[in-house]
């Protein structure tokens, strides 16, 4: 393990949307005491503010230029977390599905991931710590001593968003949130710069007919297995 990590090891879970992967870190940062930092609301804050700027998604000087002055904080509740950018509370805003769309766009161009590339190493480099997202075991930290690769199928991811957001009262079909879903894969998927793709030291884990307590419980195994060897 690396000297840096003074606080315990680094784990990377990426995978698409609706694969588990904020439910899942969120438990198992809890039973191994270890810090959840949700890379994908890094993203949609940055998305947000360029919304509230007027910035275009393709506008890369001013994308600079407002990654220059963004600060990002994860401020922890219990078992939440709250997402402070510049001192403000913007937890519920970034969550809606057109600031997902778009964040989708957004995190496809250079300056962002280049900005936010920094603030993740910055935050995971003492280990201790469980990143989630698209590009964590491929090129923030491509030596996390422990990786995995969490998909299902997209019918499946479709149909948990869709019950997440009929439970919010939003009126969405299953079919249309089924499509938005192979969109957002096919535009992560596709992007230059690191594109949603497992890297070949991943566990794969198909939680397609998998319970979230199954899900847990493999990763944790896998985990405690991992640091004792
Ligand atoms: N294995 C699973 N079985 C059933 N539902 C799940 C499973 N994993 C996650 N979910 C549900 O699917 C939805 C999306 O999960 P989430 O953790 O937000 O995915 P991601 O962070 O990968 O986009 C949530 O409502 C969550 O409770
Ligand atoms: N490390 C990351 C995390 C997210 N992204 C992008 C890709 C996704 O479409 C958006 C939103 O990510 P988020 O994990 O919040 O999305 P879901 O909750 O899975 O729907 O950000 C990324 O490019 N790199």
């Amino acid at each position: 393990m690396s000297a840096q990590r003074t606080n315990g090891v680094i784990v990377a879970i990426d995978g698409p949307s609706g694969a588990g992967k904020s439910s899942i870190t969120k438990l198992l940062a809890k039973r191994l005491g270890y810090l959840h930092i949700d890379t994908g609301a890094m993203f949609r804050a940055v998305a947000l503010m360029a919304q509230r700027g007027g910035i275009a998604c393709d506008d890369d000087a001013r994308l600079t230029e407002l990654c220059r002055g963004i600060d990002i904080e994860f401020e922890r509740e219990g078992e939440a977390y709250r997402v402070l950018v510049n001192g403000g509370d913007v937890s519920r805003e970034i969550r809606t599905e057109e600031v997902g769309l778009l964040t989708s766009c957004i995190s496809a161009r250079k300056p962002v991931r280049d900005a936010l590339l920094q603030m993740q190493r910055k935050m995971g480099v003492k280990g201790g710590v469980i990143l989630e997202g698209r590009d964590i075991g491929t090129v923030v930290f491509p030596d996390a001593e422990v990786k995995f690769f969490l998909t299902a199928s997209a019918e499946e991811r479709g149909r948990r968003r869709y019950l997440e957001l009929v439970a919010r009262g939003e009126k969405v079909t299953l079919e249309e949130t089924i499509e938005k879903v192979v969109c957002r894969d096919r535009q992560d998927e596709s992007r230059e710069h690191a594109p949603l793709k497992r890297a070949e030291d991943a566990v794969p884990v198909d939680s397609t007919a998998m319970t979230i307590d199954e899900v847990l419980s493999f990763m944790e195994k896998t985990v405690k297995e991992r640091v004792a060897a």
